[in-house]
């Protein structure tokens, strides 16, 4: 049976494509690779403009559901939690966290002199930077992460911030110059996981990617995601969390900034239930103000 897999066209994107197909291949699946361009990829304008980080993942959707595609790999971290899938999709397995740190690329934040421009467009990630480092000057940057890396590499940039993960994907975890502990810069939510998305209608599909699910890595992020969905969290707003699993059950930890840094609300909470734990930390930093802090930056 052929198995098309809809993808970016990023090398991030195709790499991942690429595990995927490796993990499905064999009898009786022949997974194939249909790279699709996503306006988001296509313009270089502010994200914000063309609808947030929804733009990378709202026509590959569409590609899935006119059946172009059977399979679809998304970043968790990319698809967005303030609105539900499409009708009609669902994720039908998240494979293993991969490594969920951010890092730093071209030198470590202490080494780097007053004023010098670190390249992120996270606005989670801006704002972390500036709590714990305000000499130092976050700046928007966009593109793929080999884009990225090449303006490091022609001084647009002192240094960036990016996703351990996506630079072992692309094979380029030999930049990494600093791995950020989750206290210094807390992750977003669904770092580092993979989503295999399929029809609801599509069993043979459904099938082959379910196998592939990981039970607690999705306890992780079903409890992020439910925070994140309830906080009504944009892909412009400072939140950030991180849920483990241990013997003891789910541990989920979680913070909104303001966009400058100066403002913090955390929450932490135990529990064995991954939704009920998410809306319960939510409620923790609503209680706490995040409302405000969360509407004052633009959807
Ligand atoms: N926003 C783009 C994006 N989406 C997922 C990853 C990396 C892999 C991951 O965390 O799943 C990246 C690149 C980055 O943030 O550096």
């Amino acid at each position: 049976m052929q198995l098309r897999i809809g993808t970016r066209s990023s090398p991030m994107a195709l790499a991942q494509a690429r595990l995927v197909a490796a993990l499905l291949s064999g009898q009786p699946l022949e997974p194939t690779i249909v790279p699709l361009s996503t306006s988001g990829d296509r313009w270089g304008g502010s994200l914000a403009r063309l609808g947030g980080k929804g733009a990378f993942v709202k026509e590959l959707d569409r590609a899935q559901l006119d059946g172009e595609v059977d399979l679809v790999v998304h970043c968790l971290k990319d698809i967005p939690g303030d609105v539900p899938l499409p009708d009609g999709l669902t994720i039908a397995a998240y494979l293993p966290r991969d490594d969920v740190h951010d890092c730093v690329v071209g030198a470590r934040l202490a080494d780097l002199p007053a004023g010098a421009r670190v390249g992120t467009s996270s606005v989670r990630r801006a704002a972390q930077l500036r709590r714990r480092h305000p000499g130092l000057t976050p700046v928007p940057i966009r593109g793929s992460a080999n884009g990225r890396l090449a303006k490091l590499d022609a001084g647009d940039f002192d240094a960036l911030i990016l996703a351990v993960a996506g630079l072992e994907r692309i094979g380029e975890q030999r930049r990494v110059a600093q791995i950020l502990t989750t206290t210094q810069m807390l992750p977003a939510i669904g770092a580092g996981v993979l989503a295999l998305q399929c029809r609801v209608d599509d069993a043979a599909t459904l099938a082959a990617a379910r196998a592939l699910d990981d039970a607690s890595t999705r306890a992780c992020v079903t409890a992020e995601r439910a925070l994140l969905r309830e906080l009504r969290g944009h892909c412009h707003s400072p939140i950030a969390a991180h849920c483990t699993d241990s013997d003891t059950g789910l541990t989920l930890h979680a913070a909104v900034y303001s966009a400058d840094g100066a403002d913090l609300l955390e929450a932490t909470d135990h529990g064995s239930e991954p939704d009920k734990l998410g809306v319960a930390v939510a409620g923790e930093l609503l209680a706490k103000g995040a409302r405000t802090l969360i509407d004052e930056i633009p959807h």
